[in-house]
């Protein structure tokens, strides 16, 4: 049943993101999840579809530092599984794997504790948006670099124009779930 009277949840999510243009820098255009946040029924659809999209199996949720946390935490408290942050760097004080990768506007280096999975397991990746896919494929490396196995990945959106699709195709993801999947220019 769609969750906002008749809405689809696509369209209550879609609804709650703002386009904000030239922001961190000139000529990206910044998708906005604050308001969706911010809405108690824009959140909880947003959790909701995440969960469902995850396939059956999973063992844990892996979710990436900042924004990833925010849905990774609830959707791992969803499906019983554990939660795995995947962080910025100088942030993990145990021993940890780490890799650089280039993200839309800025480089950046994601590092995840050496014992936080174990090898065979297998792992949902969630994130708040798909771009470029850089930030999801530096994160299944580390995931596979621990022996562990991305089933699959859930964003709440998927910025289409941005290939990320088929960069995670070309790194062997092949399960990708978005709640939102916008094209445009
Ligand atoms: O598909 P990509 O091109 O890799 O981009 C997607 C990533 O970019 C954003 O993170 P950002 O590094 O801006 O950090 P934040 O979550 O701390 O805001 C977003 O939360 C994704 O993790
Ligand atoms: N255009 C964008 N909007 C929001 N988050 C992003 N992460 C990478 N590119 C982004």
């Amino acid at each position: 049943m769609a969750p906002d009277g008749g809405r689809s949840r696509a369209e209550l999510i879609s609804s709650l993101v703002v386009d904000v243009p030239d922001f961190p820098k000139p000529g990206v255009t910044f998708s906005d999840i604050t308001p969706l946040l911010g809405s108690a029924a824009g959140l909880a659809a947003a959790v909701e579809g995440l969960t469902a999209a995850a396939p059956a199996g999973i063992e844990a949720v892996v979710a990436l530092e900042a924004r990833g946390f925010i849905f990774g935490g609830p959707v791992a408290l969803a499906l019983g599984v554990g939660f795995v942050p995947v962080r910025k760097p100088n942030k993990l004080p145990r021993e940890h794997v780490e890799i650089t990768y280039d993200l839309e506007y800025a480089t950046e280096t994601l590092a995840v504790h050496a014992d936080a999975l174990h090898a065979g397991q297998r792992v949902l990746v969630v994130d708040d948006v798909l771009a470029t896919g850089g930030t999801i494929a530096a994160t299944a490396e580390l995931v596979r670099t621990l022996g562990a196995e991305v089933a699959a990945v859930a964003v709440v959106l998927e910025l289409g124009f941005l290939g990320g699709r088929a960069r995670l195709h070309q790194a062997g993801l092949d399960d990708v779930r978005a709640l939102v999947t916008v094209e445009r220019g």
